[in-house]
């Protein structure tokens, strides 16, 4: 278990949904500062585990701790309010909204949550309130590069801005730990390479420490400080990229993935 400079625990944690166990006693942390990479085969238990960290999924057994606090019987929106942001493998943006209103609403649901806190919104420096959080709506738009774009609707955009958006809405109330799951998915090169240099920039000028499910290996060995690899539910390593690359058990677990894939010349698959 890690020392006081880990962000994020996962101690011994299992999930079972009926007769299936998506995770089996994994134990992992992130330390502060670190992108922190959970990579494995279809059905590993990548998502179940992000979920454990977001609050979607409450962990069968085990505990998450964020910042040293259990955070393990707490909802989603309290894990979000205390600094955990997460960004989802599928799109969730409102469409026909501008992309500075999708922005907007990711601090506003979290700060004006509640009737008291509206009172207190609107009898005491509504105007105040918002001016901050249209500056820091526009810092997050600058770095993200998404200027040109920022009073179009977001359902016209490009799927590589959309995913951009997402990720402006996501660190809107600058997270300590952004989640991110497959933030490449369905990009093309030139957007995953953006998409990579954005998250570095989140890590080192913002310090925001990330946990990320990437299937792009190019990626999660180019950028992430530690990877943990899951196979059926278990943890099978964890190191740094070039070590778990030459993991005996990890090269096992993906080839043994790929031995099952035949072409249909009958020839065995190479990737
Ligand atoms: N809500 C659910 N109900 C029942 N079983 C589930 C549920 N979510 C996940 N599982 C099962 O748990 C196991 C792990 O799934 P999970 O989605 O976490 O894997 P993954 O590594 O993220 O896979 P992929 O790379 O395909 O997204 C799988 O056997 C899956 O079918």
């Amino acid at each position: 278990m890690a020392g006081d400079t880990a962000v994020l625990e996962a101690d011994a944690v299992s999930l079972r949904f009926g007769g299936v166990r998506a995770l089996s006693d994994v134990s992992f942390a992130v330390q502060r500062g670190e992108i922190f990479s959970i990579i494995g085969p279809n059905g590993a238990g990548k998502t179940s585990m992000v979920n454990c960290v977001s609050g979607r999924y409450r962990p069968t057994e085990g505990r998450i701790l964020f910042e040293g606090q259990d955070v393990t019987p707490l909802r989603p929106n309290r894990r979000a309010a205390l600094g955990i942001g997460r960004t989802f493998q599928n799109l969730a943006l409102f469409g026909h909204m501008s992309v500075l209103d999708n922005i907007m609403v990711g601090r506003h649901n979290l700060l004006g949550a509640g009737f008291l806190r509206g009172m207190v919104y609107w009898i005491g420096g509504a105007q105040k309130e918002e001016l901050n959080h249209r500056r820091e709506v526009e810092e997050i738009i600058d770095f993200l590069e998404i200027q040109h774009v920022r009073k179009a609707t977001a359902g016209t955009l490009s799927y590589g801005l959309r995913k951009r958006v997402e990720l402006a809405r996501a660190i809107a109330l600058k997270p300590r730990l952004i989640l991110l799951d497959e933030p490449m998915a369905g990009m093309n090169l030139e957007e995953k390479e953006d998409m990579a240099r954005f998250i570095v920039d989140l890590n080192e000028e913002w310090g925001m420490s990330v946990l990320m499910i990437e299937h792009d290996m190019g990626v999660v060995m180019d950028i992430s400080h530690r990877i943990m690899v899951l196979d059926f539910g278990r943890k099978i390593a964890e190191g740094v990229p070039d070590a778990v690359l030459a993991d005996p058990d990890v090269r096992r677990a993906y080839l043994g993935e790929a031995d099952e894939v035949v072409h249909e010349d009958g020839e065995p698959a190479t990737t």
